[in-house]
């Protein structure tokens, strides 16, 4: 620019005078008095001026009809234009993606009805623009007729060669409609790297209410696992990482000084021998001795449900769900209970223990959660055989390290998954170890997460260190690392009938066995209408008829209390 700058005084300096003697000598001397080759320059000089003046109105008076055509030219242009304008000489000028690039790979999937779609002059309707997305780019695009996301999804290959990307950065998934695709695309090369060291590696503490550091997201954000009001079940080929981010979830859960912590390996592994001085009960092993345990376990985790939720019931207020105030409170036994089952398919497929481990942790992960009770899961195999149905249905967290089919990827993220596009099959076995995706984990749809390791292999152990601080923190709290049992207050019938009225006048009493079994699954889940009518025969009274139901009465509740003093 200098340069440029700098010639132009130059040339003006010499020019500049040299035009001001012609146009001095011009105007005093007639052109015949003049030497003939100075007459001849000026005339030239004055025709050439002419010429450009000329040209220059004819220039402005076509120059809008040329803008016009232009610009409509361009509007209709689908290409994604001239790259140093689209695709600015920027650093991440590689990992640029806009509408136009979309559209062109969108073209060129082989796809029937967006190939019509496109061959027609037809435009996609984008309900989100590309914009920056953590370290990518997102676009929403509503799809043609005859289109929907899983289409695209199924040809994420192509998709990603089209766009320029390898397969895993490349993610097509079903919006909020079938026919609507939500495509995020990371930058180039930016998931290759690993998530770095675990965060609370040298120091820190953890509230398990908050969550524990897990790993990266594909956006590069650090994921804050949730622990309370969660359950997980995370799977994968064998070697892919799924123990050591149980280890992970398991090592932020020792790190909170409340936190009471179960473990059971149903196979011989030495993954969590360096969780020891900080686990209230631990059994590893192939024998049917381990799995035993972890079936008293589940019994007990089951029955201590149970008393959480009289306790709770009992608080000022009724609370709902356990709390980090009530968690505080050692007196009531509501800290956090974190039970970890690694090869858990070994367990559910036991001949003898399986079934009744199967029913026990299905009930658990369905009505756990309110009472600071986790169930962490880890399988090498999520089939409908080894890992029972209901549990895939009810855990909230699902995480798939790489796995072989779309069977293994639905049983670990939930039905459906597949077909959306959230596909742990893409992940590569080896190459991805440690990454995995995960549902529930946030409030997104997915993530596709770099986990943290946390080392415990050939002579490197990172897991003692954190182990030892874990210990010292519960020392420090006044803690114990196996808290003393609560005994279980006795069950009042009469008091929870009162209860599960919930100030009305007349309750059926079909609705006050659901919300007695509701309330304390464990005590009135099986009980009938003569166990009702026994139970309320014995502080004489029983059911009414009333609009052709049988119902409880609140008045003869209240009677019925008020007699008992
Ligand atoms: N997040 C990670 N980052 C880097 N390497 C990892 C990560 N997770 C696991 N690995 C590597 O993969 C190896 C296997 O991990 P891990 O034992 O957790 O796998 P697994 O799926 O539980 O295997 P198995 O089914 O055999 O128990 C580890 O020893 C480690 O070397």
């Amino acid at each position: 620019m200098a340069i440029v700058l700098h010639r132009c005084v130059v040339t003006a300096a010499f020019v500049g005078p040299v035009a001001l003697v012609l146009w001095c000598v011009d105007s005093w001397m007639a052109r015949a008095d003049m030497w003939p080759w100075l007459a001849g320059l000026l005339h030239a000089i004055e025709v050439t001026g002419q010429v450009l003046l000329t040209l220059a109105w004819i220039l402005l008076a076509v120059a809008p009809i040329g803008w016009f055509v232009a610009a409509a030219w361009e509007g209709r242009n689908k290409d994604s234009g001239a790259g140093w304008l689209t695709r600015p000489d920027r650093d991440d000028a590689d990992s640029w993606v806009d509408e136009r690039m979309v559209s062109k790979a969108l073209a060129h999937l082989g796809i029937a009805p967006l190939n019509a779609f496109f061959k027609n002059g037809g435009e996609l309707h984008y309900s989100v623009p590309a914009r920056r997305d953590g370290k990518g780019t997102f676009v929403q695009v509503r799809l043609p007729l005859g289109t929907t996301a899983d289409m695209v999804a199924d040809r994420r290959d192509k998709l990603a060669a089209n766009l320029g990307r390898a397969k895993l950065e490349t993610w097509p998934t079903e919006g909020d409609e079938a026919g609507v695709l939500d495509l995020w695309v990371a930058d180039k090369g930016v998931l290759a790297s690993k998530a770095g060291v675990w965060p609370l590696q040298h120091d820190g503490q953890v509230d398990v209410f908050d969550g524990v550091p897990f790993g990266l997201t594909q956006r590069g954000v650090i994921v804050n696992a949730p622990l309370i009001e969660a359950n997980w079940l995370v799977g994968g080929r064998p070697g892919q990482g799924k123990s050591s981010a149980l280890r992970t979830l398991l090592l932020g859960a020792t790190l909170d000084p409340t936190a009471e912590l179960w473990v059971f390996v149903m196979g011989e592994s030495p993954d969590f021998e360096p969780f020891r001085p900080r686990l209230a009960r631990y059994r590893m092993g192939m024998d049917d001795a381990v799995a035993e345990a972890a079936v008293k376990a589940l019994e007990e985790l089951l029955a201590e449900m149970e008393r959480r939720g009289k306790v709770l019931g009992s608080q000022p207020g009724q609370p709902p769900k356990v709390s980090r105030k009530l968690a505080d409170r050692p007196e009531l036994g509501l800290h956090p209970l974190v039970c970890a089952i690694d090869e858990c398919h070994e367990l559910f497929q036991h001949p003898k223990f399986g079934k009744r481990a199967a029913e026990l942790a299905v009930r658990l992960i369905k009505r756990g959660r309110k009472y600071g009770i986790v169930l962490l899961l880890a399988t090498q195999s999520p089939t409908k055989d080894s890992i029972p149905r209901e549990v895939t249905r009810n855990v909230s967290c699902g995480v798939a390290f790489s796995v072989a089919d779309q069977i293994a990827n639905d049983g670990l993220l939930g039905s459906g998954k597949y077909r959306a596009g959230i596909r742990a099959t893409d992940l590569r076995m080896k190459t991805d170890r440690g990454t995995c995706v995960a549902v529930g984990v946030t409030d997104a749809s997915f993530e596709l997460i770099r986990t943290f390791y946390v080392p415990f292999e050939d002579g490197v152990d990172m897991v003692t260190p954190v182990i030892e601080r874990a210990v010292a923190l519960v020392n420090e709290a006044g803690r114990a690392i196996a808290p003393a049992e609560i005994e279980p207050a006795p069950v009042d019938h009469l008091a929870d009938v009162a209860r599960v009225m919930r100030g009305e006048h007349r309750v059926p009493t079909r609705v006050v066995l659901a919300r007695l079994a509701e309330l304390n699954p464990g005590e009135y889940e099986r009980w009938t209408f003569s166990d009702l009518k026994g139970m309320l025969a014995a502080h004489s009274f029983g059911p009414r008829k009333s609009g052709g139901f049988q119902v409880v009465r609140a008045e003869d509740v209240a009677a019925a209390l008020a007699s008992r003093g």
